[in-house]
């Protein structure tokens, strides 16, 4: 894709030629909602491409919840929606949650094989996430762009994220409009057009700062996990 940053960005479509240190951005909805679930204590974080692997998980491991969507409603059988107000909600401390959405989480698998590092990010981990790739020039994966949303999606909700993370990872003053564009973004207005809730737009646009999310494969298939924070004092004495 072609962008005002010199790190090489790609759409969903094109998720797995990325290689190297690959981040992963969806904002709308499902890395906002994954970090604010490792922020309420989930320890772990499976993330499935389809909700038959995430049934499949569930009949395995019975103390799983499953968390996710089908073009953005609830999935029959599912714990939990895609929803990060309802995640706040929600009782999930100490348990493993299988992810499955249609962006986000089939972004991360399909980018996960080229990658050397993956992490999942939103505006709530751009910092996080900016501090955990430190020097190495990442792939972005602009997760809400591909062929199957171009009617009405071209991913300007995640671009921008994915753009303020740049900024953050070199040092710059990130952009200062970066949730004006989530909020305003064609991804929005398709949730609402579906009947989401505007406070997960919201919450999803509201840049706190919350853990990042690192790929590794398990004997489960992909797991996220947070990345420990790096935080120095100002004044290091080192
Ligand atoms: O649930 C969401 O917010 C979206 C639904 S869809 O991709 O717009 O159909 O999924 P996500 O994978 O979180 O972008």
């Amino acid at each position: 894709m072609d962008t005002a940053m010199d790190a090489v960005v790609l759409d969903r479509d094109h998720a797995h030629e990325a290689s190297g240190v690959v981040v992963v951005i969806d904002v709308l909805r499902a890395f906002t909602t994954g970090s604010l679930a490792v922020a309420n204590g989930v320890p772990t974080i499976h993330l499935v491409a389809d909700p038959a692997d995430a049934f499949a998980l569930r009949d395995a491991h019975p103390d799983v919840l499953l968390m996710g969507e089908e073009g953005g409603l609830p999935i029959d059988g599912f714990d939990l929606s895609n929803s990060p107000v309802e995640l706040i909600a929600s009782d999930v401390r100490g348990r493993e949650l299988v992810h499955r959405t249609s962006s986000g989480t089939r972004a991360a698998v399909a980018a996960f094989a080229g990658a050397d590092r993956l992490y999942c990010a939103s505006l709530l981990s751009a910092v996080a996430t900016a501090q955990a790739i430190g020097e190495d020039t990442p792939t972005y994966v602009v997760s809400g762009r591909s062929a199957e949303r171009a009617a009405f999606d071209d991913g300007d909700d995640d671009l921008a994220v994915a753009e303020h993370i740049e900024a953050l990872r070199l040092g710059r003053t990130p952009p200062a409009d970066t949730s004006h564009r989530i909020i305003t973004s064609p991804a929005a207005a398709r949730l609402r057009e579906i009947g989401v809730a505007e406070a997960d737009i919201r919450c999803a646009a509201t840049p706190v700062h919350g853990p990042t999310l690192m790929a590794a494969r398990d004997d489960r298939g992909l797991r996220l996990t947070p990345v420990p924070p790096t935080w120095r004092p100002v004044a290091d004495p080192r």
